[in-house]
């Protein structure tokens, strides 16, 4: 069911019917990536860049990650919420694939801002009634073993690492069944009349499914165990924003957001195959990347102290095999007849985060353009990139003067460009990082 929510939006002003008020997230209800959705946007939301506070949005759940990203694909909502990586478990591999692997569904994808939720499981489930209490011949159970009735146990994936201690020494006998999504856990073991099934869901979702909460907060970091969620929109092409902008003349007043003390930036790239080799792996281009500066101009004419990008975090997956193609190579029950293969094995997409502290003259105030959203004086945002990285992101043939633009190539043996060495780069977005916020 869509779930209403005044917040707020870095962009245009939508109307109730339109689909600029829809927020896809990962569903049922009541899961962390409901409750994300729910925190970036509220009205109360403290987020100086998230969505303008006279939008109001309609929640809408989505049966899986890729659904939410299609839903922003496909314009069927304006925004999407995902899993992306939890403090106790790592990285949301469905959501880095679908990030990295930019051909499918996530090419026309931005990363616009970022939520941290903290993640307390619940074990939800029905108490055994009394006479259940009793084993086979009229034994009693182990007192010390509440939870011996349970022999199906139903989660999201990324839940069973954030609770190792929890359910190996108390559920290590029962089945575990990978769900979607914590809610859809809840409603699976709900369905099960017996008691025989539970769930390790949100305490939210004990109120939607109708289930007990057997056991609180069973993670292993009970203090810490956070998630991390990104926002994601639909990259504007030209005709959209000739037409926002024309929609944003009559219906708004240029938007100008608060620039952000520190961002994030989420590149992803492609390691040519002979280049870094086996040896160097892919120290040179991290390298590369960690002395770039950011010399952008603050877009008010002064000049800001060059902050580096400081290298915070890198994922890796394994390139899709196969691909679409009218060739097929692969004579493989497994694999349609237009299926080929794309990439040999061991060849990965790279994740990488960089972040940047912004450098800020003194005595300057901190209202800015918000750096993913350079204006055009008109309150209209391009989705391009800081102009420095726009410079890494040319074709190599035209990256003629790349060392130039950031006086950081060419030094301590690095190479002098970085189309030496991946095959593509990506940018998947800049946002306010969040994390001490
Ligand atoms: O399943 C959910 O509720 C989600 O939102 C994904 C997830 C799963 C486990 C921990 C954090 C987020």
């Amino acid at each position: 069911m869509a779930e209403q929510k005044q917040a707020t939006a870095e962009a245009a002003p939508p109307t109730q019917t339109s689909t600029q008020s829809i927020v896809a997230f990962l569903g049922p209800r009541a899961t962390y990536t409901h409750q994300a959705a729910l925190s970036y946007f509220s009205p109360e939301s403290n987020n100086p860049n998230g969505p303008d506070h006279d939008d109001k949005f309609d929640l809408v759940p989505e049966p899986s990650i890729a659904a939410v990203v299609d839903a922003v694909r496909d314009s069927r909502a304006a925004y999407g919420v995902v899993p992306y990586e939890n403090s106790t478990n790592g990285a949301v591999a469905a959501t880095l694939d679908l990030l990295a692997h930019g051909e499918g569904a996530s090419r026309d994808l931005l990363i616009v801002g970022e939520v941290y939720v903290p993640v307390q499981h619940c074990l939800l489930g029905r108490r055994p009634p009394a006479t259940q209490q009793q084993g086979q011949g009229g034994q009693q159970r182990n007192e010390e073993s509440p939870y011996a009735h349970i022999q199906h146990l139903y989660s999201h994936p990324q839940a069973w690492g954030q609770c190792t201690i929890f359910l190996s020494t108390h559920l290590s006998h029962a089945t575990r069944h990978d769900t979607s999504s914590t809610s859809r856990a809840a409603d699976i073991a709900a369905e099960d009349t017996s008691g025989a099934s539970a769930a390790v869901a949100n305490v939210l979702a004990a109120t939607t499914s109708g289930l007990d909460v057997l056991a609180k907060n069973i993670v292993d970091d009970p203090v810490g165990n956070t998630t991390r969620f990104l926002v994601l929109r639909r990259r504007r092409d030209k005709k959209d924003s000739a037409n926002r902008s024309a929609e944003s003349q009559q219906n708004q007043a240029p938007q100008v957001l608060e620039r952000p003390s520190t961002s994030t930036t989420l590149l992803s790239f492609i390691p040519k195959s002979k280049a870094p080799s086996r040896d160097t792996g892919i120290l040179p281009i991290l390298t590369f990347l960690s002395q770039q500066r950011s010399c952008r101009g603050s877009g008010d004419g002064q000049q800001r102290t060059p902050a580096p990008y400081e290298i915070t975090k890198v994922h890796s997956r394994p390139s899709p095999a196969f691909t679409s193609t009218t060739t097929p190579i692969v004579d493989s029950p497994s694999y349609p007849a237009d299926t080929a293969r794309k990439r040999k094995p061991w060849e990965y997409t790279y994740l990488v985060e960089l972040l940047r502290r912004e450098g800020t003259p003194p005595g300057e105030a901190k209202q800015g353009v918000h750096p993913t959203n350079s204006s055009n004086g008109e309150g209209e945002s391009e989705d391009v990139p800081d102009h420095d990285l726009q410079a890494l992101l040319v074709p190599s043939s035209e990256q003629a003067g790349l060392q130039s633009s950031f006086g950081g190539g060419g030094q301590d043996g690095a190479p002098e460009s970085l189309s030496d060495l991946v095959e593509s780069l990506r940018w998947l977005g800049t946002w306010e990082d969040r994390l001490d916020a």
